[in-house]
């Protein structure tokens, strides 16, 4: 596999997402390239000039988030979380260009401040994020009551962050190469360039488009597990050869916890074995906090991995992020 520094630009064209409703005309053509996309490189960029218009995005970039990271330190460390630390407030540790903070719960308006920041303002965003989950498993040919079932499970999050200038300045890279570990991740990026996603796994980064409308999706592990992997995890990175101060925004989503997450019966076939057991989150979320967990490269593979004699085909993993 060759990974070179140069990322290329992004030949894969977006799907325009705007307007496009289940039955709706154009839903077909779309929900065949979204799926296709998400099968061959994990990840998929849409357009939809409506989720975050101008008014809001200039709230959100240009007001809301310079200020919020201009807080004193101890005001931000008072980000709450139920999951603990590193879950919500994430410091400039040393070697860190980046600050960031999670907001949970974030589609449940009576539990978020009524601020730019604050997805009760950002729906929009959480119907993309379900619009791009419901394509692709309907493109896979996953049951109608099983993609409620999955959607009905969900929570969303909010991570907000902010990179300084990259400490390397030759590379400009910020947050090094891995694969996120919830189901689906929507990256907003202004103006400056960062994201780069692996495409179709032959090792070439591609830089993600910064266009106002375009919306970067990243599949994360567990969609590999319910897909029983036939939509890999996107490796991806974050890399500002410009090294300029860059703001991003991503929408998360997962199951709620205690949930048990597993592939789907219909994706499960003699030609495609299972891959993954099902997966009890919270018993997952201990084996990652375990010596072994934190040891292994792949701890989704080692604490549910189907160990067969086609291990071998397992596809490298990189390494997580912890507090995704
Ligand atoms: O800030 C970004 O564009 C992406 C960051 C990222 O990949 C992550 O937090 O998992
Ligand atoms: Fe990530």
């Amino acid at each position: 596999m060759v990974a070179t520094l140069e990322p290329q630009l992004m030949e894969i064209p977006a799907v325009d997402l705007h307007g496009i409703e289940p039955r709706s005309q154009g839903w077909e053509e779309a929900k065949a390239s979204v799926t296709a996309s998400m099968v061959a490189h994990g990840f998929v960029v849409v357009r939809h000039g409506g989720a975050l218009g101008p008014d809001l995005r200039r709230a959100l970039f240009g007001h809301a988030m310079p200020e919020l990271f201009a807080l004193p330190v101890e005001a931000k460390q008072r980000t709450v979380s139920r999951w603990g630390p590193f879950k919500s407030y994430l410091g400039n540790a040393p070697g860190l260009v980046r600050e960031s903070l999670r907001v949970e719960d974030a589609a449940d308006a009576a539990r978020v401040v009524n601020s730019p920041t604050s997805c009760g303002r950002c729906r929009n965003m959480v119907e993309l994020q379900r619009t791009v989950l419901r394509m692709t498993l309907e493109g896979l040919g996953v049951r109608e009551d099983h993609i409620q079932l999955i959607l009905g499970s969900h929570t969303h999050a909010v991570r907000l962050s902010r990179y300084g200038v990259p400490e390397d300045t030759a590379t400009g890279m910020s947050v090094r190469a891995h694969h996120d570990g919830g189901m689906l991740t929507v990256v907003v990026q202004h103006e400056v360039e960062g994201l780069e996603v692996q495409a179709g796994g032959d090792g070439r980064w591609l830089a993600a488009p910064t266009e106002p409308d375009t919306f970067t999706c990243l599949a994360g592990k567990l969609l590999t597990v319910v897909t029983n992997g036939r939509v890999p995890a996107c490796f991806h990175r974050v890399r500002t050869p410009s090294n300029r101060e860059r703001y991003s925004v991503l929408f998360l989503c997962r199951p709620r916890d205690g949930a048990v997450v597993s592939a789907m019966d219909e994706l499960v076939d003699a030609e495609h074995p299972l891959v993954y057991n099902p997966c009890n989150l919270d018993d997952y979320g201990e084996f990652r906090k375990s010596e072994e967990g934190r040891k292994s490269s792949d701890p989704l593979r080692a604490f549910c991995g189907v160990e067969t004699a086609a291990q071998g085909e397992y596809r490298e993993y990189g390494h997580y992020l912890f507090y995704q």
